[in-house]
């Protein structure tokens, strides 16, 4: 027991997954309810179609519908989600129990995104979308903070893919700048949606100096992921897993990257990697085989996400055991995670360095100092670990 290093090589416990600082940048509000709150709100908006009325049953049919191996069964899912969101009292209490679920499992700092184009049926305008949601994160961070969790929450507003409303969705972005809304995204089927079909948007938010991610190479290969960067301009890419295709592992191990895999690890592009979701999906076969552990090994800027916890069952937290199981990754591989991510936030550089310096590094340090008193001092005077 002479070395630190050899210490902090140990795989982390379930427990101190959970209490380590962790950054979340793609998280979807719509696919983060909790199963209770769906069947409340149902009731009490008059939603009569949701397949389970029992929470339990309600959960595994989200879970079991969202594994079909394809994106777009996957994304029939929300109907019922989204078909619950349609007050302004039902989208403040989704967004406060975000905040308050995320902070509960030790994320930090979030990027919760939704598509305010999605929650007008019930009459509210899309500027009042954006203040419920906000509205909600902000009692949520309150709520937390009762709890003794701190966590800051940033809201990304998505456009859909299929529908011709990014620009007007990119303009009510940047009115809320600052005001709890620190970028863009669009999402939805990607086959046959191209990114350039909002290109639009995407140059009014450049020359707005805003920030935006787009949802590429999931469902749809290279061209979707080479169109977001060279031809949209994306900050970042949502998953981005498919950049795997432009890399080339030979039998003895070397690597060669085609040039849009170079391209997005000599320019630091934040991946933000979902591995149950892109399991569910099909985009990955099983954890060990995800991408991401190559990408890691590569040193591409690779973030873990959760994409929808209620559909996948999951959390920060159990993503990172999940890789912890798959590839063995230590206390200082989720730092590194994490620093990332931070690294590729939207909010202002300072915060981002500062959350960084005094939040997540210290964090990390304080887990790793842990093992220093696990131990006993046996009577003979030499330390013994305890078991
Ligand atoms: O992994 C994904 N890929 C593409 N679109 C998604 C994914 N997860 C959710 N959404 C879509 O984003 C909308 C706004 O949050 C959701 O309603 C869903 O249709
Ligand atoms: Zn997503």
């Amino acid at each position: 027991m002479t070395s630190q290093s050899i210490q902090t090589g140990i795989t982390p416990s379930p427990d101190q997954i959970r209490r380590a600082p962790k950054v979340l940048l793609h998280d979807h509000l719509d696919g983060g309810l909790r199963p209770g709150t769906i069947v409340d709100l149902a009731r009490e908006t008059g939603y009569s179609r949701l397949p389970e009325t029992d929470p339990d049953k309600l959960g595994l049919w989200f879970r079991e519908a969202a594994d079909s191996g394809s994106l777009e069964r996957y994304l029939e899912t929300f109907t019922h989600t989204v078909g619950v969101m349609q007050t302004r009292e039902a989208l403040v209490r989704v967004a406060r129990e975000c905040a308050e679920d995320l902070a509960e499992d030790g994320v930090v700092y979030a990027e919760v995104r939704y598509a305010p184009e999605q929650h007008l049926d019930g009459g509210l305008t899309l500027e009042q979308v954006v203040e419920a949601v906000n509205e909600g994160f902000r009692e949520g961070e309150r709520a937390a903070r009762g709890h003794g969790h701190r966590i800051r929450v940033g809201a990304l507003l998505t456009a859909m893919r299929h529908a011709a409303r990014a620009l007007e969705i990119a303009e009510l972005a940047n009115r809320h700048r600052d005001l709890g809304v620190v970028g863009f995204d669009i999402a939805g089927a990607e086959a046959g949606y191209p990114p350039t079909r909002h290109l639009d948007a995407f140059e009014y938010l450049k020359r707005e100096n805003n920030h935006f991610t787009i949802h590429a190479g999931e469902a749809f290969g290279l061209p979707s992921i080479w169109q977001a960067l060279q031809w949209c301009g994306a900050d970042r890419l949502g998953h981005g897993v498919r950049i795997i295709d432009d890399i080339e592992v030979a039998d003895d191990g070397s690597v060669k990257l085609g040039r849009l895999a170079s391209y997005v690890r000599d320019k630091r592009v934040p991946l933000e990697m979902c591995p149950s979701s892109n399991l569910q999906t099909g985009a990955a076969a099983s954890y060990a085989e995800h991408p991401i552990g190559l990408l890691r090994r590569l040193h591409f800027r690779t973030t873990v996400n959760t994409d929808n916890r209620l559909m996948s069952g999951t959390s920060m937290s159990r993503e990172f055991e999940h890789l912890v199981d798959a590839f063995g990754y230590t206390l200082d591989d989720l730092a590194w995670f994490s620093v990332n991510a931070m690294k590729s936030a939207f909010i202002p550089f300072d915060e981002r360095l500062a959350m960084i310096s005094d939040v997540i590094k210290p964090g990390y340090a304080e887990l790793k100092s842990e093992w220093l008193f696990q131990q006993t001092v046996s009577t003979s005077g030499s330390v013994a670990t305890e078991s």
